[in-house]
Formats: C-alpha cells, structure tokens, sequence
C-alpha cells in the first residue's frame, strides 16, 4: 500500500495520535458481525453487543440444533426491542465441512510422534488413538505426506487444543497420521481442514438446504453466509433454494471462500453473488501464510470496484481469553479497514470468548481510527477511474453526491431508497461520513396477501460500510412527491440528531427522486 494510501497531514505531531477519539454512537462506519453462541446468546449481552455496535448476528449451524439458535434469536429480537437498535440475522451453512464428534466430549490429549487413525467407519467412539471423521472418502483423496489440520470448533490455530496431522498411509476408510505437535482437544466438536484436496461432497448438503427452509424461513433470514463456496454454481443453487422459498427470495448470499478452490473462482463467485466473506480462519490453513495479506488485498480491492460488500473474519483471537488484543491483531484490523473492508466477522471471540463486548467495543474503536485516516480521495480517484464511460446515471448521482459532500464537507448524506441500490452505490465510494439510508417501503402482493418490502433491504444495510438504514413511515406514500419526501426528510435528520450526527449549520447532502429525476441537493440547516 503506498504511503499516499493514508490521509496523514505532514507533519503529523506523533502525540496528536493520542488524544482521546470523541465517542459517538456513529463513531465507526465499519460494520461488526458477531457469532452468537453460549457466551453471547442471553438478552443482556446481545443488549451490550448492539450497544458496543454489532449490526449484524451470525447463527453458526456448524454447531447447535434449530431450537438452540432459535432461543437465542428470540433473544436477539428482545435485545433489539429494548435498544431500538436494528440488526440483520445471517445464517451459515455446514457445506463440506470436515468434522469429528466428540460425543462423551472427554478432553483427548495428543502427544507428538504418536500415531492418530482418522476413520470413515461408522459408530466409532473418538479416543486419542482414533477419530471418527464424517466423511468417508478421506481416505481415497489423501495421499502419503498431506497435511491434516484438527482444531476444536471455531479454533483460532495458536491455541494448544489444535493439532497438526501427517498423512502416512491409508487402509480402507482409515487414514494413518503421525502427530506433529502435542494438543489436547476439547469439547464436543472438532473441525479438519486438508489443505489443496478437494472434498467431494456438496457446497450445500442436505442438511443446508432443510435448515435455510425451515430455520432461514421461519425467521426470514436477511443473510445466508454460503460456506466452502468453491464455485459460482453454489451460489446459484443457493439463490434457487432461496427463490422457491417465497419471502427468501430477498435473502442475500454471501460467499464464503475458505480455501483454494475459492479463491482460484473468485472472480466468477463474486459476480454471482450479492457479497463476500474472506473465510481467513480455513483460508489461512489452505494458504501459506506469506500469501494470506496479498489474497486479502485484492479480493478486496475487487469488492470495492464491484461495489459489493465483503467482510474479513477472525481478526482478535486472543481475545477469546484475553479483555486486549495482541498489538498484531490490532494492527491487523486497522490494516483490513485500510485495505476497504465493509465489516469484520467475529468467531469464536463472541460464540464462546470470555469478553465478547470487549471484543465489539475494540474492534469499533480500532475501525473508527483508521477510517480518520483513509485516504478517501486517492481511493475515490482510484474507484471512479475503474468506471466504464459513459457512466450509469445511478453511478453518476451516487458518485456526485458523494464528491458533493466530500467538497462541502457535508456531516451526512441522506438516501432515500427501496432497493437499497442507490445506498450501496454511494457506499462503493466510501464518504467519509455516515449515510442515513432512508428506506420507503413498497407494497406488494404475491397473489395471496399484501405485504411491504424495506425490512430485508433496510438490515441488508447494516453490512456495508457507512451505511446506516432507517424504515420510514408506510403512511408515507412511497411515490417521490416532493411533499412525502420533505417530511420523510425531517424524520431522517430527527433520526440523525437523535444519534449525535446531525446538528445545527451542518451542511447535509441529500439523494433522491424528485418527480422523474434522480438528484443530489445540499442543505443547510437552519
Ligand atoms: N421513495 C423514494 N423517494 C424519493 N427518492 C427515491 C425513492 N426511492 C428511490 N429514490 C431515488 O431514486 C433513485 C434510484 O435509487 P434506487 O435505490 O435504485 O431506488 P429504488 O430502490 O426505488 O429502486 C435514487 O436517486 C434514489 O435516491
Ligand atoms: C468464518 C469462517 O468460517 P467459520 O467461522 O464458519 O468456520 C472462517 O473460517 O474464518
Ligand atoms: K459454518
Ligand atoms: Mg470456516
């Protein structure tokens, strides 16, 4: 990244740096998703978690039945009624996930130089010479010499509970390992990743599709985060479950590239889906780790241009112990906000860390300092030039209103859309203050009852970086009469006062329909 990448005024007094950041409820346009699980599913801590900013809940069904998460999510609605605090809901796939049940879930101690057996044979009780594993054709795609990485569920690679595996032979379904190094693993779950073999089994099981119609319906899912995406083709096949599930067809697919495969479709994965999840923590065994900061570059430079959200996970895995983390992963989530991240995924810091709030809390305040200094002109320069001419027109007034409010040094810009589309345009071209995406709902039928869109496409708002959705009024008339929209206007700058980032002189650029035409007006407020 050239040093111009960073929006630092020369001589910057290196004591300026420490000057406390004025904290305000917008103070990080970075978005945070938080993995509920035991350590975070009681109403109280989601209460903290949305307080301390995460705008977006992931219900891991890697571990825990539909009647675990469902209780957590009701919970996560309770939460969400007390703080008046919107939060989108995203349901993560199993897909062809390598894993052994540790039913009786005794700790199983490894030593170093021991022989483990990986078997596909059913029935078989784990112990720290066997592991059943679930899929049993491991055995006719390793080789002699490949490497087998067994963590517990959600691990974090530095802890001591997981372990590194060498082939030595198989026989039938068992694969012959030799132990690396010692480990003890716990609990009930045990995840596996083989680096470079390709896993013959679906992108979304049986299993996957039962739960997005029952669980993802039921509750109306704003996300699907698709894991081990490893083609386009599994995201199509998601999106056509998706469709013939009525209401999920405003559902959105993230993609999750968790390894080489991925990675080497990403391209094809990105123009298919609506945004992208770099998987770092199965990425980060699949690659050497000397590759792993390049890969995330890119990849995000290519959601940027493509104006699609994409979120970077497992970034403070020390936190799952400690209340701070480590100066690396602070660096590390600075440098993911510097490289254009729209949101960073917690895993295990929040499902089972012991400071999942903390964690929240750091990450904002890592994010909002980094966001002071990016370098949104270079970045903006660098965006629009990637834009094949003659632009759009929606390209075009996003992109204006944005130089506009950038120019007049505008607090906020207000949106008004149904879709979603115009807010996210404006996001690709990361203003620099907060968007305030006022969401008209629609009313639409399918034949059978009326029913309003907006609440999928308003939370839809809460991945993408400075985006800030609010619902406006049904009553309000959805057409763009200037009339509805200067009131819908004033519930927007109320909103905007209410939150601290609106006040009186500030200068507000506005984004909308007046009778036919899309345009871009600058307020000053009274
Ligand atoms: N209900 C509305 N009132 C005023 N302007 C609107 C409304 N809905 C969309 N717009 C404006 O229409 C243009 C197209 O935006 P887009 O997000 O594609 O709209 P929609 O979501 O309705 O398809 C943008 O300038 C946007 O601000
Ligand atoms: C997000 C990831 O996948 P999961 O947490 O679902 O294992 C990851 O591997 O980083
Ligand atoms: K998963
Ligand atoms: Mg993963």
């Amino acid at each position: 990244m050239q040093a111009t990448q960073l929006l630092l005024e020369e001589p910057i007094r290196l004591a300026s740096i420490l000057e406390p950041s004025s904290p305000t409820a917008f103070s990080a346009l970075t978005k945070i998703i938080g993995t509920l699980g035991p350590q975070s599913r009681d109403v109280e801590t989601i209460e903290a978690l949305l307080k301390a900013g995460m705008s977006v809940a992931r219900f891991d069904f890697s571990w825990g039945d539909d009647a675990y998460h469902q209780e957590t999510l009701e919970n996560l609605k309770k939460a969400v009624k007390n703080t008046r605090r919107l939060c989108a809901v995203m349901l993560d796939t199993v897909g062809p996930e390598l894993y052994v049940t540790n039913g009786n879930e005794n700790a199983i101690e490894l030593q170093e130089g021991a022989t483990l057996v990986l078997t596909g044979e059913k029935g078989v009780q784990a112990s720290a010479t066997v592991l059943p594993i679930n899929y049993d054709g491991l055995a006719s795609v390793v080789k002699k010499g490949d490497t087998i990485f067994l963590g517990q569920y959600l691990f974090t690679g530095s802890e001591t509970t997981s372990v590194w595996l060498e082939v030595g032979e198989t026989k039938g379904k068992d694969v012959v390992c030799r132990i690396k190094n010692t480990a003890t693993l716990t609990g009930s779950l045990f995840t596996a990743h083989v680096s470079h073999v390709r896993i013959e089994l679906p992108t979304l099981s049986e299993a996957d599709l039962n739960v997005i119609s029952t669980w993802g319906q039921r509750n109306q899912i704003d996300f699907v985060s698709l894991s081990y995406t490893r083609h386009a083709d599994d995201v199509r096949q998601c999106r056509q479950h998706l469709n013939s599930l009525g209401d999920l067809k405003q559902t959105q697919i993230f993609a999750k590239i968790e390894n080489y495969e991925g990675l080497a479709h990403f391209d094809e994965i990105l123009k298919e889906a609506d945004g992208i999840i770099l998987s770092r923590g199965n990425l980060g065994i699949d690659l050497p780790p000397e590759k792993v900061f390049l890969f995330q570059k890119v990849a995000l430079q290519k959601c940027n241009a493509a104006g699609k959200a994409c979120i970077v996970t497992r970034v403070v895995d020390s936190m799952v112990d400690s209340p701070r983390p480590t100066r690396a992963e602070a660096t590390d989530v600075a440098n993911a906000v510097l490289d254009g991240t729209d949101g960073i995924m917690l895993g295990a810091e929040t499902l089972r860390g012991l400071y999942p709030v903390e964690t929240i809390t750091t990450i904002r305040k890592i994010s909002a300092e980094a966001e002071k200094v990016f370098n949104q002109a270079v970045y903006f320069k660098r965006t629009i030039k990637g834009v094949a001419e003659p632009m759009q027109h929606l390209e075009s007034i996003a992109s204006s209103a944005v130089r506009a409010a950038t120019k007049v040094r505008a607090s906020v810009i207000v949106v008004f859309t149904s879709s979603g589309r115009c807010a996210r345009l404006i996001a690709k071209y990361r203003p620099t203050m907060p968007v305030l995406c006022v969401v008209i709902p629609r009313l639409t039928t399918n034949h059978l009852r009326w029913s309003f869109t907006g609440a999928f496409q308003a939370r839809q708002c809460l991945v993408v970086r400075g985006l800030f959705p609010m619902l406006a009024d049904p009553r309000h008339s959805s057409d763009s009469a200037s009339t509805t929209n200067e009131s819908i206007l004033k519930v927007a700058l109320d909103h905007g006062k209410a939150a601290g980032i609106v006040k009186a002189h500030d200068r507000i650029v506005v984004c909308q329909k007046v009778g036919d035409s899309s345009v871009v007006k600058i307020i000053e407020l009274d």
